[in-house]
């Protein structure tokens, strides 16, 4: 598989490589998801996006606060910068990408003010932010990574396939097929893996739990959107 052949490269043997390797089942299940075969044929019902991009505005405003989080706990300034100027990026996609989605929705800027989170987008951002203020560097690095690393190679696998004529959602396929997406998402596969080397085994082991339970997030984020997930009360 396509992210497999990056990894064979630089990582073998390493944290990254094992944690990727334990989330495999994961993978395979988003790689099927209906969502995702639809989004890259264009023809993905406008409600499911709709709903999608929502709840991911949300998303993003909380995980751009991790990121700022992680940033205040890393271990030198180059650290510091990387993530502080992802956090930044994350608000310009949620502002740019998701903006323009949603006006094109018909969907105000006070209608995303009051809307609420679904149940799997808020259990994902809770345990993030959980996550990014009482665990750790390392720690809080390891449960952010899922979401670079598991859009990375959606974006990649989307990439691989016929493109559609006049999708609708190319703008969002662009977003993570881009190059430079891959780029600051190996970067942060390569901090992690420092960090991993210089943690405890415990802290390893946490490490990993974090990781899995952020890419099962993932998956659940995917599938609620499908399903236009609410609040069963
Ligand atoms: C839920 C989710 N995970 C990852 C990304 C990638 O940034 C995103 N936009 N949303
Ligand atoms: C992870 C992530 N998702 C959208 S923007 C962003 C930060 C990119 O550096």
């Amino acid at each position: 598989m396509r992210n497999d052949d990056a990894i064979d490269d630089q990582t073998t043997g390493s944290f990254t490589a094992d944690a990727w390797q334990r989330i495999a089942q994961i993978r395979e299940k988003i790689d099927a998801l209906p969502l995702l075969e639809k989004l890259s044929d264009g023809s993905l019902p406008g409600d499911v996006f709709r709903h999608y991009i929502l709840q991911d505005t949300l998303y993003l405003n909380h995980y751009a606060r991790c990121l700022a989080i992680v940033a205040a706990k890393a271990p030198d300034n180059a650290q510091v910068m990387r993530f502080l100027n992802s956090a930044q990026k994350a608000i310009q996609v949620e502002q740019g990408l998701h903006a323009g989605i949603l006006a094109r929705f018909g969907v105000t800027a006070d209608d995303v003010a009051v809307a609420e989170p679904s149940p799997s987008g808020f259990a994902y951002t809770s345990f993030l932010m959980a996550t990014a203020y009482h665990c750790s560097y390392a720690v809080a690095l390891s449960a952010i990574l899922p979401c670079f690393w598991i859009y990375w190679d959606v974006g990649e696998a989307i990439k691989g396939r016929p493109a559609a004529i006049d999708n609708p959602y190319q703008s969002w396929i662009d977003t993570y097929g881009d190059p430079q997406f891959a780029a600051g998402a190996r970067e942060v596969i390569a901090l992690t893996d420092s960090a991993a080397a210089a943690a405890s085994p415990t802290e390893r082991a946490q490490m990993l739990d974090v990781f899995v339970r952020a890419s099962q997030y993932e998956w659940m984020f995917w599938d609620s959107a499908w399903k236009l997930e609410a609040w069963p009360v």
